[in-house]
């Protein structure tokens, strides 16, 4: 139908799903997910062990979007792994997000998930912290090869990385280059949130998140234009692989924005926190009519079609 989309060689009815993190850490959350229009549901990032994540407040909502310092907070990878094993692939596919604290943690996890042989699909968060004093590891392009290279042997199937943000042509260069040496690696999600802002409330005159002095990671309006650069900019250099939008989808407009980037599939994070899983049904009809208005009959014929001048 108009709004079909296809990753890894899988059907999705429509190709707006959750961003992982949010209404996805609790099953009831997920089997919202999976009741509403999204054509497909990702899981909250997990590591190899429960955790409680950052003290609260840890995430507000803005005139302009969302900032969040959360600390990983999930019910451990076991958890979602029940989930995918129960989950009914003819219904909707499933991701499942990674995010270890270490290389071994995620190679431990990823073992596991792969023993269970299921059609789960993968995104790894290259966002996961590295060992103190050293950026996440996507900014840390030793650190990311060989986390690429040891995911690539033990997974040993395709599966996807979530990526941050880049701001530097040398780096969507690199970064590039990197993941295109990973061939396994078969689709990129850009953007996580844009890291370590810091929102203000001057009537308090204070910051307004607990953790990190209030830093933490924005999304919403704030990252729209950053996400649909990282996006174009890893369509175009990664042509072997398929690129997942995610930031600052709101309304159908910024989901044809995504398309016109390169986006095969485009996720839903601040928007959906805010207005719940009932965003899904009037983002694919907003979608929709922009299609039909321009004479579109399939987001292939839109994917990557962004003109330059
Ligand atoms: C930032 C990390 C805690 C290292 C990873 C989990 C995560 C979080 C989080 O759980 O704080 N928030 C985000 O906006 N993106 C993420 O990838």
């Amino acid at each position: 139908s108009l709004l079909s989309a296809s990753l890894l060689g899988i059907d999705f009815a429509s190709p707006l799903m959750n961003a992982s993190g949010v209404c996805c850490r609790y099953n009831e959350e997920l089997d919202a997910m999976l009741a509403s229009d999204a054509g497909s549901l990702i899981t909250k990032s997990c590591t190899l062990l429960p955790r409680e994540g950052n003290p609260e407040p840890r995430y507000t909502a803005t005139a302009l979007g969302s900032i969040n310092s959360m600390g990983l907070p999930n019910e451990g990878y076991e958890y979602y792994l029940d989930y995918a094993v129960k989950h009914d692939y003819a219904k909707k596919p499933l991701f499942m997000s990674v995010a270890g604290l270490s290389l071994e943690d995620n190679m431990a996890m990823l073992t596991a998930i792969r023993e269970a042989k299921l059609p789960a699909i993968v995104e790894l968060n290259l966002s996961c912290p590295n060992v103190p004093g050293k950026p996440q590891i996507a900014y840390d392009f030793e650190a990311m090869e060989s986390m690429l290279e040891a995911a690539s042997r033990v997974w040993a199937q395709p599966f996807g990385v979530k990526m941050p943000p880049y701001f530097d042509i040398a780096h969507f260069d690199e970064a590039a280059a990197i993941l295109n040496r990973h061939p396994l690696v078969k689709f990129i999600t850009c953007i996580n949130s844009i890291g370590n802002a810091l929102v203000i409330d001057i009537e308090r005159e204070s910051v307004v998140i607990k953790p990190k002095d209030g830093f933490g990671g924005i999304g919403g309006d704030y990252v729209l234009p950053t996400a649909l650069a990282n996006v174009n900019a890893f369509f175009r250099r990664c042509p072997d692989k398929q690129v997942i939008g995610c930031g600052g989808v709101k309304s159908g407009a910024e989901v044809f924005m995504h398309l016109l980037a390169g986006a095969s599939l485009v996720q839903v994070g601040t928007a959906l926190q805010e207005e719940g899983c009932g965003i899904f049904a009037r983002l694919n009809a907003e979608l929709a009519e922009i299609l039909q208005r321009k004479g579109y009959r399939s987001l292939e014929e839109v994917r990557g079609k962004l003109r330059t001048l």
